[in-house]
């Protein structure tokens, strides 16, 4: 029994006190009650135990471990200097895990979250980076402004309502507002036209006078069974053998399968659609060439053209409707949480908000007469502040709030041996959050540990201990006023060749939410009761509750700020 049931460590690693057969899962369930998100075990971990430590799933490493594939060890690394270093100069002897395939394994097993770093992956990212380059961006923006202006008229119908008498509501529920306008976005890049979900409720809102500020038409179908494909990708992350994740969703989970079979068959319509358009239009005219393409899928269908022609691969018609699925789900949710964050936190900074609006109107004055290029909406130096707000909004968020690599041979971390096969899991959202100048000393004093390419130098400063904890945008500014990108630990996005394929995207359309909301509205504070900091983690980290009470800018006495 002693041998069977003793949960077995790495050797040397600090860990928990371990529970006989379930190892750390007690304490992780534990704080997964207590907190919502079952990441909160490994900050809590990494806090008490320091920059190298390991959590013991069941027998953890011992041989009963390896021989069924039942338990395993988790080493975390908290360390921004090390994480980085892993992520971009290592990523040779760290790849991506296993695990993270194994979630998407079911839902999009030939989409870039799906596969391995081989060469039908950076096929995918051959295929498809063009749809973040800077000019495929610019051409965009207007597009995203549209559906930003789209959330800014459903929020002006919505707050005047509020501000009626007849109200009972003191502010209405923005979450499915968001991410409907999240959804609209991702459509309009990706086939030039909106899925108009936004457009929809504001309809709905304005043909029925008497409804109240939250009313809303019934989520579309189609956002439903997205939301079916995250909770079951999300949730994949507590079932005990992940190599039968896949085999085990297809064959059972039912609910599944129908959101599936009905978001594929939404993308092949549509792709179905947009080949004949191309095929008519190529027939009748010049098609532009793929980097002047204005949605992903001509990009697609052009690159398919080029490649037919030059005989060399393409892109399946399967693979396809994967990347489309990859697009529909990483880039709505995270986007969609990442603005719903935004709500929350400022709404509790009316002077941030002023400070951000007197910033937009003094040095983007043309914001008032047509939309802002992507070149003036993206510009730190004439615009620091919003880039410092959205960047301490991602800081204190936890969107994402840990990400992990496998071992591919046996290495060392830190002076600590790892070997191969071994789970590596990095909390980015408490380390951007909460590592600081008050553990410089343990930080630096690692250096005669550090790998080769980590000791060419740390590449961001340090936060203050006294208020790493906080929200506060200035502390991205310089003394002068300007911008700085690496004044501290940051990494909602990961690094590195496996980092987060859509970063720009993401960036570029929470820069135009932030600007278009805040010019319109001031975000009126909120009762504890309406603005909870309980989170659901799926795939992302997004919050329970979004209240918003939007008040125009004209109603709001600004003298206070002054
Ligand atoms: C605020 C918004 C977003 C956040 C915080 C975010 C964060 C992340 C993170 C942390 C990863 C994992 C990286 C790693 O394992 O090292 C990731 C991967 C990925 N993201 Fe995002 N993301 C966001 C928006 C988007 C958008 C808009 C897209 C658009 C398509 C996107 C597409 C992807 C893809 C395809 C991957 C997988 C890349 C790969 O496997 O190499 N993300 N994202």
């Amino acid at each position: 029994i002693h041998h069977v049931g003793k949960p077995t460590p790495l050797p040397l690693i600090p860990h928990n006190n371990l529970k006989w057969f379930v190892g750390d899962i007690h304490f992780i369930a534990k704080l997964a009650k207590e907190k919502g998100t079952m990441t909160h075990a490994f900050d809590d971990t990494a806090l008490r135990l320091g920059p190298v430590s390991q959590v013991v799933i069941g027998l953890g490493a011992s041989w009963i471990s390896r021989t069924f594939g039942l338990g395993q060890v988790i080493v975390i690394l908290a360390d921004s200097q090390e994480m980085h270093d892993l992520l971009v100069n290592r990523a040779a002897e760290f790849d991506r895990s296993k695990l993270v395939n194994n979630l998407f394994a079911a839902t999009l097993p030939q989409g870039m979250l799906a596969l391995p770093t081989d060469q039908r992956f950076k096929h995918h990212k051959r295929y498809l980076g063009i749809t973040m380059t800077n000019p495929y961006l610019a051409r965009m923006t207007p597009r995203i402004m549209d559906r930003m202006q789209e959330l800014v008229d459903l929020w002006s119908v919505a707050a005047k309502r509020l501000s009626m008498g007849s109200s009972t509501e003191f502010a209405f529920n923005a979450l499915d507002d968001i991410r409907l306008s999240s959804i609209d976005v991702i459509a309009s890049i990706t086939f030039g036209t909106s899925f108009d979900g936004v457009k929809a409720s504001l309809g709905y809102l304005e043909g029925n006078p008497s409804a109240s500020p939250s009313s809303r038409p019934t989520i579309p179908k189609l956002v439903a069974d997205l939301e079916v494909l995250l909770n079951t990708i999300g949730n994949g992350i507590f079932f005990p053998v992940s190599t039968i994740l896949p085999w085990w969703t297809r064959t059972f989970n039912y609910k599944w399968h129908r959101a599936l079979t009905s978001t594929h068959g939404y993308l092949r319509s549509r792709l179905h659609s947009a080949r004949a358009n191309y095929e008519a239009e190529y027939n009748k005219s010049e098609k532009p060439a793929a980097h002047k393409a204005d949605n992903v899928l001509d990009i697609i269908l052009e690159r398919e053209r080029g490649d037919q022609t030059r005989g060399t691969k393409t892109l399946t018609g399967a693979e396809i409707i994967d990347e489309l699925t990859t697009f529909a789900l990483g880039g709505s949710e995270t986007t969609a949480a990442a603005m719903q964050w935004s709500v929350k936190i400022l709404c509790k900074h009316p002077a941030v908000q002023y400070k951000l609006r007197t910033e937009l109107l003094t040095n983007l004055p043309v914001i008032n007469t047509r939309p802002p290029t992507y070149t003036e909406i993206t510009d730190d130096n004439n615009l620091p502040y919003l880039s410092a707000v959205m960047y301490e909004i991602l800081r204190c968020s936890r969107i994402a709030a840990a990400i992990d690599r496998d071992a591919t041979c046996d290495t060392t971390l830190l002076g600590y041996p790892i070997p191969k096969g071994t789970r590596v899991l990095m909390p980015i959202g408490m380390v951007q959050q909460l590592e600081s100048d008050g553990s410089k000393d343990i930080t630096d004093g690692l250096d005669s540990v550090r790998s080769a390419s980590s000791l060419r130098g740390r590449k961001t400063g340090y936060w203050s201990a006294s208020d790493a904890h906080l929200f506060k945008p200035e502390r991205w500014l310089c003394e002068d006023g300007s911008f700085n990108a690496i004044a501290g630990p940051w990494l909602p996005f990961s690094y590195g060749f496996r980092g987060c394929f859509g970063q720009k995207l993401a960036l570029l359309e929470l820069r135009l939410f932030l600007a278009t909301t805040q010019l319109n509205f001031f975000f009126d504070a909120l009762p504890d009761e309406l603005n909870g900091w309980k989170s659901h983690e799926t795939v992302t980290n997004h919050p329970v509750q979004c209240y918003v009470r939007p008040i125009p800018w004209d109603d709001v006495n600004v003298n206070l700020f002054n």
